[in-house]
């Protein structure tokens, strides 16, 4: 245990006021003193820690808001809001605690921005997004039937794609901590442990002032995921690597095994195969794209898979892979029977992307001093709030996990609104719960796929438990005027409700643009409105969205037009 303090005097949950409070002891600190107190026991909902400090040091003098409760704040924190990790949930966060004039602290560690801006989303989508263009200029049957040709071949210059979703990424990392700057919010560029909920140790790092030592009303935990790399699998992070590695495109291996084929391997997919690499799936599941809705991975399948040099694996593991040498040694993978582990077949690629999900990173966070169990997979435990629960599970005041350490939802807009649900409490809006069922989710291949709430399995399911009847209605991409005239018309939109309310319980989409059409399902789900009053809503035309408008039409058993 990495941890640091001990006792001191800690706040009273129900009365705000400070009292003297024996709490817990840990390992001790530089500055500390050792405690010889047994563990605490037998606490009330919910759980108050102490302060985790002897010696009051000078306050920050960069108060500059006149909201009353950040001046009664001042007067015994250093700030009203201390993030730990400062990726797209904690920035997401920080920005909201501005806007309700919270005094805030972000520690960046030494990776301002995150997964999400430098190893995930920003510089993936460049990637694809370049890789998108070499598929289509390549594309001389579809170009010519629009009546283009391309004379020559198409040719990309692989050092150049990869500056551009780099050099992004610094863009986009330089944007976020200077929006946070501009605003007011100290960024401190130093990585956080965990003294007590409300005191955070700065490791590598102090603030303007020196401190290395900072204390807050409130914590929030916001610091991400890793790649989780099975058993038995030796990455040397050149021939055999994770996105982490891929991301930075050194070379373009002529034949590359993608071990799992979520959302990782499905988007590296697309751009392999774009870029002239042939593909192998090795997918533990029996099927590819196992966490999709089953029958939109079968059109998946027809539009992702079947057209392009993939051939693939599935219901086996990956148990074993040993690096090669780039160009001279190949990568030799061991693929096992998921079930019997009966070795099925030896592989030899000359690369291969482990995308075999992410594991919560909490490192040198000395969570566990603060009496948290991590659940399996490492994964915080936290409530429908984001408070970060006590083995006991209760609930720790003050202390808050939101983004990919919590593990309810991997995305970057989830790790975002998480922040934003955490600070409309510590503002006093404790109605507010997040609804994760209407938060959209896309794979950003050629085309897209995307996602909101139930699979139709799932909608069965609860149709079956709760006793109503699930309705599905269908809109098409080869009915719709624009995809025709991009000749892009293949994919559908897929709508899952419930017959007797209209509610709807999921939207499935595979299809041009899929990642922006979802959000009118998304933001109707949130706002509750059932399916029958989205049948009148008005759609441009000729737009992708009446793909939408179609199947909401049908759900109400309306002829869309
Ligand atoms: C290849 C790839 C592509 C992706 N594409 C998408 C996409 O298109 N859309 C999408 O929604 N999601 C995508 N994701 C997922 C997305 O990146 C994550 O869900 C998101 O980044 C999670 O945000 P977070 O704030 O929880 O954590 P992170 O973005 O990981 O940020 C955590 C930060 O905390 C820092 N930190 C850790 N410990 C400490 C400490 N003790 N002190 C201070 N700082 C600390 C870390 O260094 C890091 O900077 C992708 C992921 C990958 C890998
Ligand atoms: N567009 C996006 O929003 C986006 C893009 C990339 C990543 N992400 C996020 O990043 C996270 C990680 O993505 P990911 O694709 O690595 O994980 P994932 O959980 O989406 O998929 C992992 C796949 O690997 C398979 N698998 C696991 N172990 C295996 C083994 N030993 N052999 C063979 N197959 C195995 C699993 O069955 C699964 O299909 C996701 O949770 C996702 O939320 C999101």
């Amino acid at each position: 245990m990495s941890g640091a303090f001990v006792f001191g005097w800690g706040a009273s949950a129900a009365t705000g006021r400070w009292r003297a409070n024996r709490a817990q002891c840990w390992p001790v600190s530089e500055t500390g003193r050792r405690c010889s107190g047994q563990r605490h026991s037998g606490w009330a909902p919910p759980l108050t820690f102490a302060s985790a400090r002897f010696h009051r040091r000078p306050r920050s003098r960069t108060l500059s808001r006149s909201v009353s409760s950040s001046m009664r704040m001042a007067a015994e924190f250093d700030y009203d809001l201390v993030i730990i990790g400062a990726g797209v949930g904690g920035h997401g966060a920080a920005l909201h605690a501005h806007n309700k004039g919270l005094k805030t602290a972000v520690l960046t560690g030494k990776d301002p921005g995150g997964t999400c801006v430098n190893r995930g989303c920003v510089p993936s989508k460049a990637l694809l997004a370049a890789a998108g263009r070499v598929r289509d200029l390549r594309a001389a049957d579809r170009m010519r039937a629009m009546g283009i040709s391309i004379d020559g071949r198409v040719h990309y210059d692989r050092q150049a794609v990869s500056n551009h979703a780099n050099g992004l990424a610094s863009r986009v990392r330089g944007n976020l901590v200077n929006s946070l700057k501009a605003l007011g919010v100290d960024v401190i560029e130093a990585r956080g442990r965990l003294l007590s909920p409300r005191a955070v140790q700065l490791v590598d790092g102090r603030t303007a002032s020196g401190a290395t030592e900072i204390t807050a009303r409130d914590v929030i935990l916001a610091t991400g995921s890793v790649p989780s790399i099975p058993p038995g699998i030796r990455t040397d992070g050149e021939t055999v690597f994770t996105s982490d590695e891929a991301l930075r495109l050194d070379w373009v291996p002529d034949w590359v095994a993608i071990v799992g084929s979520g959302y990782i391997g499905l988007e590296f997919s697309d751009v392999y195969t774009a870029l002239g690499s042939q593909v192998t799936f090795i997918e533990a599941a029996p099927r590819l794209m196992p966490a999709l809705d089953a029958e939109i991975a079968r059109i998946a399948e027809r539009l992702l898979i079947a057209p392009r040099s993939i051939d693939y694996h599935t219901g086996v593991f990956a148990s074993k892979i040993v690096p090669g040498v780039a160009g001279k040694a190949p990568v030799r993978i061991e693929v096992v029977h998921a079930e019997s582990k009966q070795l099925v077949d030896t592989l030899e690629v000359d690369a291969a992307l482990i995308a075999t999900g992410r594991r919560p990173y909490t490192e040198g966070l000395a969570i566990e001093a603060m009496g948290v169990e991590l659940l399996r997979g490492g994964f915080v435990p936290t409530d429908e709030h984001m408070r970060v629960l006590h083995k006991s599970g209760q609930p720790i005041e003050h202390l808050w996990c939101i983004g990919d350490a919590n593990g309810k939802m991997m995305l970057a807009h989830a790790a975002s609104a998480q922040g934003v649900s955490v600070v409309e409490h510590l503002s006093g809006n404790s109605e507010y719960r997040l609804n994760h069922q209407a938060i959209p989710a896309a794979c950003f291949t050629h085309p897209e796929i995307s996602m909101v709430g139930d699979t139709e399995q799932q909608a069965q399911e609860r149709a079956k438990a709760d006793g109503f009847e699930l309705g599905k209605a269908v809109g098409h991409f080869r009915a719709n005027s624009k995809a025709l005239a991009e000749n892009e018309a293949e994919g559908i939109a897929k709508v899952l409700y419930r017959k007797d309310s209209g509610q709807l319980l999921g939207v499935h989409i595979v299809g041009l643009h899929a990642a922006d059409l979802i959000h009118e399902a998304a933001n109707a789900m949130s706002a509750g409105i059932p399916v029958h009053q989205l049948a009148f809503a008005v759609h441009t035309h000729p737009t992708l969205s009446e793909v939408m408008d179609e199947a909401f039409k049908a759900a109400a058993g309306m002829a869309a037009h």
